[in-house]
């Protein structure tokens, strides 16, 4: 297999939206958990999206692993590796983004990476280096209620300063809308300057489209699923890649139980979950009991089971940004989020022996555990559910399965009804 570029995301479900962007681009892709075995059976592709779960832990591993792939993307032909961080830039002041680009860029000696997480189609825009989440700035969102990475600070040239070693910059939306050689020239100026990596704003689409050539040449760039936009299209127009099919593969039916795990808490999610009341059963798990080793994914199997032949179900652990604080409180940040989502994976676990077959995730980190769990080493990407999150078809297990891995944040109101709808 030749690559023509090789991504590594921080997490599952960012994996799966840029999977589902460079697929809708025309790029050949396939998503892969971690480094793939030898002996797994990859198609032929333009691009392979290895997904690591090395957003919230310890940044010396999350560079360790993120290195350990970059050399496999490297070594099967990629000459530009994208580094898929969130769109709304989950990191602490002690990562991992800005390790995880030191190390990539001195590892691959490039002298100036560009970095945004801008998407416009799900409302990430960035001026003036500022990231606004539809009409808010990012430390005024929902994510500075996150459980695991709040974020109260929407300047990113500041948030990856202070967890960068490199200088950062900024190139302006004045330069991009002025085009790829004004960017290049303004780069130059930067470089010359010792300045390693900028924060780029982007608005639109066609800023990405600017962004995407320059930094196609170039051997890394930092971002979003908009970075993937704009690189896939330059491939293309470049010649580089002749592109495919735009749509994703819909595949044979799978049949089979169906149920969907929301460990998210997220608005998005909250409200999804609320719609799903009307249309499934809905289970609720007590965090608490999680926590004090309650039986909670005993509890929830013996009561999805006799309801799984009639119909889907839902299992969530989703609560609100104030009983998330209260149990952080009692029990701790990271073993809270840690327990729940081990819970999360011991259901999915006894879901998929009982003989679900189509499965809906939401939230990042429970995704990660969940497939880990499961065991499934990658995924084909099918037909778009909502933006950024498409059905997966899992290759390198036993049976068909399919799978719908959803950002938090990702998603209308009726998202699990909407997936289900099209995981036949
Ligand atoms: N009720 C809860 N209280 C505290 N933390 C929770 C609760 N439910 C889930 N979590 C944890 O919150 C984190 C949510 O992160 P994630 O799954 O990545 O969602 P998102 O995609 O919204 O970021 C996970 O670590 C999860 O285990
Ligand atoms: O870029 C995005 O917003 C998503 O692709 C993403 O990374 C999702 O992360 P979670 O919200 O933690 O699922």
């Amino acid at each position: 297999m030749t690559l023509t570029l090789g991504c590594i995301a921080d997490d599952y479900t960012g994996a799966s939206d840029l999977a589902n962007t460079l697929t809708r681009a025309g790029l050949r892709t396939v998503q892969t958990i971690g480094i793939p075995a030898d002996d797994l059976a990859l198609p032929e592709v333009d691009a392979v999206v290895m997904s690591l779960k090395s957003r919230s832990i310890e940044a010396s591993l999350a560079v360790s692993r993120s290195r350990a792939a970059d050399k496999w993307l490297r070594g099967r032909g990629a000459s530009h590796v994208l580094f898929k961080i969130c769109s709304t830039f989950d990191s602490t002041d002690a990562g991992n983004i800005g390790p995880v680009m030191d190390a990539l860029r001195a590892d691959c000696g490039e002298a100036n990476v560009l970095v945004t997480p801008a998407f416009p189609e799900t409302g990430r825009t960035v001026y003036q280096g500022n990231l606004f989440v539809g009409a808010v700035p990012l430390n005024e969102s929902p994510l500075k209620d996150h459980p695991l990475n709040p974020m109260h600070d929407s300047n990113l040239v500041r948030v990856l300063a202070r967890q960068s070693r490199t200088q950062v910059g900024l190139v302006d939306l004045a330069t991009v809308t002025r085009g790829a050689d004004a960017v290049r020239a303004h780069l130059a100026g930067l470089a010359a300057k010792g300045v390693g990596a900028a924060i780029i704003d982007a608005v639109f689409d066609r800023d990405l489209e600017t962004i995407g050539l320059v930094a196609a040449e170039h051997r890394l760039s930092v971002g979003a699923s908009g970075m993937g936009l704009g690189l896939a299209r330059a491939l293309v127009s470049s010649g580089k890649v002749r592109s495919a099919a735009a749509s994703g593969e819909a595949g044979a039916a799978v049949g089979g139980a169906a149920a969907c795990l929301a460990g998210s808490c997220s608005q998005a999610t909250l409200r999804q979950i609320a719609s799903a009341e009307k249309v499934m059963p809905v289970l609720h798990l007590d965090p608490d009991r999680i926590l004090t080793g309650g039986g909670e994914a005993q509890r929830a199997l013996d009561w999805a089971k006799p309801r799984l032949a009639a119909g889907p179900v839902l299992i969530a652990s989703s609560s609100t940004p104030d009983q998330v604080t209260a149990l952080q409180a009692r029990h701790g940040r990271d073993a809270a989020g840690h327990a729940i989502e081990q819970t999360m994976a011991d259901i999915a676990q006894g879901l998929v022996k009982s003989g679900v077959r189509r499965l809906v995730v939401a939230g990042g980190e429970t995704s990660g555990a969940v497939v880990d769990r499961l065991k499934i080493p990658g995924f084909l990407v099918g037909v778009e559910i909502a933006a950024g999150v498409p059905v997966l078809r899992a290759v390198g297990v036993e049976g068909d399965m399919l799978l719908a891995l959803k950002s938090g944040n990702f998603g209308g109101a009726e998202f699990f009804s909407d997936a289900l709808g099209l995981m036949r």
